[in-house]
């Protein structure tokens, strides 16, 4: 863009102006001159003459540099100090105040025109420095954007004087012309050349002034779209501002909110602390009391009726069966409770009880002793049966040794020697030397690996089965293994736990499946039904559940009771009734299996050839809840006659058998629980694997 100093030529050679002539040193003179040059323009056509305008007194050369007069001037406008104030328009503004930043102090600046240090430099700034900061100014995003359209303003001002003056020159050039041929037509051909040379001079300026012009609007142009697309992304950027101030209040109310709950949560954790720690002292109370307590209830129990009429009901049977039904009794009323001891060791002697209980005792122990068997082996064996006071030693070898041909000496209880049960070489040794071979019929503790089962057979040869093991292991382990079919399997009992193995096992080897006990009801809860009160063991659902599959898909026809007998408490005056199994109420526990269980399993039974059963239907013990049991043991007992083989898997489905009086009408009773149920697992008994034949 031309600047003020760049145009003398027109000055210097066309009309000068009353200004021109009032001015004697050499800058008024330039100053004079560059007036006339500006107002030259109206000075040619005479029709609007006109006084100079502060823009053109801004390009008035002032001073001994050659200054503009208004730049000048602007130029020595105090630059003032950041917060110094701008008394009378702008009263409140300092100049450190950001105009263009803050909403307010740009409102205030507005109304109060422009701010002294931007008119400074909008003032004395170069174009092209001008230029470049509108440029600039117009990247600012925010309120600095309303600075770089003051800058634009300038900058448009500008272009429009190039223009206006690139007019004027164009004006001032046909008019030269006009002269020119005027001159041509009468004057001298020096002057002619002069003044075609100033025209020729002039179209020149003219043209590199319209390209400058034409650039700087261009320029201008390019910046205004700039500045309209700055002006959407600013609006877009506030809108997003906005949405940011709102996201953030939000925000911050939720983190109120939340440091509220924070601090409740953490007054309720205290108070679970506190409530905790006196649970536990509580707890620890409790526990210290636990074993008063549970020995109360053991001798409260002892002293009960139910206990004593339970002893005398059962009769003429072993004092071992008599102690399980206590035991069962007690474990079922009180299901949560570790016997550890046998509870019922010290109970009063049952004058009905023939047989002693050979428990374990802890070193020598008279009431463990064998001494009461003797009649009764006398009278089974037909001959005197010696007893012996200890089971080695030299006394016993000297009776041993004194012993007729035929004679029979019962020695004392082995598990007398604590060596017995921890099955050591030299107890078993001792053992093996009084004899000159070994018969192991001890079938119910052959699952154990003692010294008078396993150890002993080491040292004594040959070692074999007795009569009665040989049954066992031929119903056992014969009948099971190659049954005839279809071959049944009944598993009752309280616990599914304790028959997980049995089940697996005989999964795979029947063909049907009746389950009863007090186990069902695990399967039942498995399946999603209501059990009330019922023996639950919450632990073995999955457990349960996997069976009924693995049934499934071995092709195993696995049938559980359809109803249930019910009663409201757990006791032999309970009440009772009858219920589908998914219907047990509240409150109340399945304590036997119902009729129509009881005739679909006989009926089940009835097409089968073999059967194996272990575990009572239902709490036998009460006569009210002994049905299903007894019916199973009637139908078994029925079937045996008709040549079915059934087999009594030993325990409390043996004791059940013997109570309705049909032990002898069954294939087999075995004699061991333990024994038979690890047989029935398919584990190997070491006691039969230490003998050399069985
Ligand atoms: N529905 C039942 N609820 C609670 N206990 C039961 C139930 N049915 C049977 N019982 C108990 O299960 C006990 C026998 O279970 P278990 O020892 O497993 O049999 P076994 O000795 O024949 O292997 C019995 O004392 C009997 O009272
Ligand atoms: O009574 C016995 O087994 P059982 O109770 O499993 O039928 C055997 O005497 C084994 O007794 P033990 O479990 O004390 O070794």
């Amino acid at each position: 863009m031309a600047s003020p100093s760049s145009s003398p030529s027109i000055s210097d050679n066309v009309g000068k102006g009353a200004l021109l002539s009032c001015c004697s040193s050499s800058s008024d003179e330039k100053a004079a001159r560059a007036l006339e040059a500006l107002m030259w323009p109206h000075d040619l056509d005479s029709t609007a003459p006109r006084e100079p305008s502060i823009r053109d007194l801004c390009r008035l050369p002032a001073g001994v540099q050659n200054e503009s007069y208004q730049a000048r001037v602007m130029d020595e406008l105090s630059e003032g100090r950041p917060f110094d104030s701008l008394v009378a328009q702008w009263a409140g503004l300092t100049h450190g105040t950001r105009v263009w930043a803050d909403g307010d102090a740009a409102t205030a600046f507005v109304r109060g025109g422009l701010h002294p240090d931007m008119a400074r430099e909008l003032y004395t700034m170069p174009s092209d420095v001008l230029l470049g900061k509108s440029a600039k100014s117009l990247l600012w995003v925010g309120p600095p954007l309303y600075l770089g359209h003051h800058y634009i303003m300038a900058l448009a001002d500008r272009v429009r004087n190039a223009g206006r003056a690139l007019g004027i020159l164009i004006d001032r050039n046909a008019e030269l012309r006009r002269q020119i041929e005027e001159i041509r037509a009468g004057a001298a051909p020096e002057a002619v050349a002069a003044a075609e040379q100033r025209a020729s001079d002039l179209e020149a300026e003219a043209t590199r002034l319209k390209s400058e012009v034409q650039a700087a609007e261009q320029r201008a142009s390019d910046l205004e779209v700039e500045g309209t697309r700055l002006k959407y992304e600013l609006k877009a950027a506030e809108e997003h501002n906005k949405e940011l101030q709102v996201l953030f209040r939000t925000t911050r109310t939720e983190v109120r909110l939340a440091r509220k709950g924070v601090v409740a949560l953490t007054q309720k954790l205290e108070e679970a602390r506190g409530e905790a720690k006196a649970a536990t002292a509580a707890l620890a109370a409790e526990t210290q009391l636990r074993p008063e307590k549970d020995k109360k209830l053991i001798e409260d129990y002892k002293e009960s009726s139910g206990f004593q009429l339970g002893l005398v009901r059962s009769g003429q049977v072993t004092y071992e069966y008599g102690y399980r039904i206590a035991l069962a009794r007690f474990k079922a009323r009180h299901p949560g409770l570790e016997v550890e001891e046998n509870p019922f060791a010290s109970c009063p002697e049952d004058p009905s009880v023939d047989m002693p209980d050979e428990g374990r005792p802890k070193g020598v122990t008279p009431k463990y002793s064998l001494k009461p068997l003797v009649p009764r082996l006398s009278e089974l064996l037909g001959v005197n049966v010696e007893m012996a006071d200890d089971c080695i030693g030299e006394e016993v070898e000297k009776i041993v040794a004194a012993l007729p041909d035929g004679g029979v000496l019962l020695l004392e209880n082995v598990r007398f020697y604590r060596e017995e049960e921890k099955n050591g070489p030299e107890f078993a040794k001792k053992l093996a030397s009084l004899a000159d071979l070994y018969v192991n019929d001890a079938f119910g503790t052959a699952h154990r690996a003692h010294a008078s089962t396993e150890g002993v057979a080491k040292f004594l040869k040959p070692a074999v089965a007795g009569f009665l093991m040989q049954k066992e292991l031929d119903y056992l382990v014969g009948a099971v293994a190659s049954p005839k079919r279809p071959f049944a399997a009944i598993v009752g009992g309280s616990k599914v736990s304790t028959k997980i193995g049995v089940i697996e096992s005989l999964l795979s080897k029947v063909d049907i499946l009746l389950l009863g006990g007090g186990m069902i009801f695990t399967f039942y809860k498995a399946q999603g039904y209501s059990v009330g009160s019922s023996l639950v063991e919450e632990d073995k659902l999955d457990l349960a559940t996997s069976l009924l599959e693995k049934a499934k898909s071995k092709g195993v026809s696995l049938l559980l009771p359809t109803d249930v007998l019910i009663a409201d408490k757990f006791a032999a005056d309970a009440n009772s009734m009858v219920v589908p199994a998914s219907g047990i109420p509240d409150g109340w526990m399945g304590l036997d299996i119902g009729p129509d269980s009881i005739k679909t399993f006989s009926e089940s039974l009835d097409t089968t050839k073999t059967i194996i059963w272990n575990g009572p239907m239902g709490v036998f013990e009460f006569e009210k809840f002994a049905v299903g049991t007894e019916a199973i043991a009637k139908k078994l007992a029925e079937l045996s006659a008709s040549g079915v083989t059934t087999i009594i898997g030993g325990g409390d489905s043996v004791a059940a058998v013997e109570k309705v009086g049909l032990a002898d009408k069954m294939s087999h009773i075995s004699t061991g629980g333990g024994a038979s149920l690890e047989l029935l697992e398919g584990k190997p008994l070491p006691g039969v694997l230490a003998l050399d034949d069985a």
